[in-house]
């Protein structure tokens, strides 16, 4: 029982996707269409006339098209003029906190139906560019700023050595945690097929995702020329696809409401709480890549509200742009290798709408906990590793009031290690601190890229040349990591750094 008043208990009510595999090019739907049929997809699966009562309208930042206040636009096409009416900025976490915000919102008081939703048509925007078809959208806002992601925070010599994107900057933390839990490269590289497997499955079973089968873990793992090598060691298949075209709704109200509008009780997932916390945006100003305090410790506040015990969870939904964050993550949360990790079917297989990827999630967990499951963990991350939120639902009434303050940054704060100095000029033995290798469309390496500890322990970053094919060799081998191996560090023609093997 509870005796919170039913107008302040926040309830997901209705969830709407859509998918758009358009025959010809120019038939393809912009993002806001994609958006405005997710809404009213959602509307429908509440069963209840909500959508003229949105008081609070997120939308989730998406980069495959621009528009002049993207919100505004879509508030106008729908006929309302919400209270609080939000374009965010880039973070695949934010549909998580745009969940949990409308949800604090209803506990509040502020507001009785709440949507949040957002939408992607990469894979329209991408062939009609190489195709040179001129799509018939809203006209592209050249006049609105890029927004701002990856390189805008990066230190020049990541920008310059091409580590300045997930793609390239994920890796450091996949060579660099495998290495401190003691696993070779190919034990590393196993566990990232078997996890990556088990998100397929899920994906092949899921009516919106963009790859519908199971891909089996050698089949991930092996590159070949339908899964090339991007950076070391991750193949295409092992990284978010982000050439989709999707758009995902979820529309929340109170319990009164909700009871009032007639929707079924069967219908109804609660949220009940969750956390958030962050690492600095230079990803180079963190104390180590093998693991993340901000995860740390939003997953252990999850845990704990949900009695403490992780096998509480009966679905989970840990983000997977790359195999690193759910390899960290299932540890933090005492999970095995054999953990299902997935409602949805992760950034791979079912599809990476950039952004907007825990908003299907989201719709995902809420079909699971319509079908059975009775609690159910979403965690969502952004930036490198940077922005951490997670969001536990429920198929229970709560039995305390929404907390309003769910911020674990303190606590992610307090166990940061000491954050070694940055260098961009310097000689003498470079330790590697972890390492990727970039590789170019044909299969070919375009050069190395060397995390290092100096003699004094400063760090700096060091290319390795495609022309060093021994120190090159050491980097790729499978059955002993590079990770803590010693080297020479010398200047380059062009200021940077180069690193050699012993
Ligand atoms: C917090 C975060 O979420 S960080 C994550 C942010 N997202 C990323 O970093 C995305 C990383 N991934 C990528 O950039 C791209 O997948 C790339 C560059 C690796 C490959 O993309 P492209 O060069 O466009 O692929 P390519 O031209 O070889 O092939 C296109 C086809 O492959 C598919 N595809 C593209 N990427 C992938 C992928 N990772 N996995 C499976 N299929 C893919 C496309 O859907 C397209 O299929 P279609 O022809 O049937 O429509």
């Amino acid at each position: 029982m509870t005796n919170i008043p039913e107008d302040r208990i926040p309830v997901i009510v209705g969830i709407g996707e859509i998918v758009d595999r358009p025959k010809e090019i120019a038939e393809g739907l912009e993002p806001l269409d994609l958006l405005e049929q997710a809404l009213r997809r959602a509307e429908q699966d509440a069963g209840a006339k909500l959508l003229g009562e949105v008081q609070s309208l997120d939308v989730v930042n998406f980069l495959s098209w621009r528009y002049r206040d993207p919100e505004q636009l879509l508030a106008q096409r729908l006929g309302i003029s919400p209270a609080h009416c939000y374009y965010g900025p880039v973070g695949g976490e934010s549909p998580i906190r745009y969940i949990h915000e409308a949800a604090k919102r209803i506990a509040r008081g502020e507001c009785s139906v709440a949507a949040v939703c957002g939408a992607e048509a990469q894979s329209s925007a991408t062939k009609a560019e190489r195709a040179g078809v001129k799509l018939p959208w809203t006209p592209f806002a050249h006049d609105v700023e890029e927004p701002k992601r990856g390189a805008a925070f990066q230190k020049p010599l990541a920008v310059k050595l091409g580590v300045f994107r997930p793609v390239t900057v994920y890796p450091f933390y996949e060579a660099a945690s495998s290495a401190h839990w003691g696993q070779t490269p190919r034990e590393a590289m196993a566990e990232s097929g078997t996890l990556w497997s088990r998100y397929s499955e899920a994906a092949a079973e899921n009516p919106y995702a963009w790859l519908k089968r199971r891909y089996a873990p050698e089949e991930i793992t092996t590159p070949t020329a339908d899964n090339r090598l991007i950076a070391w060691p991750y193949n295409k298949l092992m990284v978010a696809n982000p050439s989709v075209n999707m758009g995902g709704a979820l529309l929340l109200t109170s319990l009164a409401k909700a009871r009032a509008a007639g929707i079924a009780e069967d219908k109804l997932v609660y949220p009940l709480g969750g956390a958030s916390a962050e690492e600095p945006r230079d990803y180079l100003m963190r104390d180590q890549f093998y693991e993340s305090h901000p995860q740390n410790a939003v997953l252990k506040s999850v845990m704990d509200l949900a009695g403490g015990d992780r096998k509480t969870f009966d679905a989970i939904e840990l983000y997977s742009c790359f195999p690193c964050v759910p390899k960290m993550a299932r540890r933090t949360l005492g999970l095995g290798p054999d953990v299902q990790p997935t409602v949805t079917g992760g950034l791979t297989f079912f599809g990476a709408p950039l952004n907007t990827y825990m908003t299907h999630a989201a719709c995902a967990m809420v079909r699971r906990l319509r079908d059975g499951a009775k609690l159910g963990l979403l965690y969502g991350q952004g930036g490198f590793v940077t922005k951490h939120h997670a969001l536990v639902v429920s198929k229970t009434a709560p039995r305390e009031a929404l907390v309003q303050e769910t911020s674990v940054q303190a606590e992610a704060d307090r166990n940061k290690r000491a954050v070694p100095e940055f260098v961009t000029e310097t000689t003498g033995k470079g330790k590697v601190e972890s390492f990727t290798v970039l590789y170019g469309r044909g299969g070919n390496i375009e050069h190395g890229v060397v995390m290092l500890r100096t003699e004094d322990d400063r760090r700096t970053l060091a290319r390795v040349p495609a022309s060093d094919g021994a120190t090159l060799a050491h980097l790729l081998a499978m059955d002993r990591t590079p990770v803590g191996s010693l080297g020479e560090i010398a200047m380059a023609e062009d200021n940077v750094p180069e690193w050699r093997v012993a």
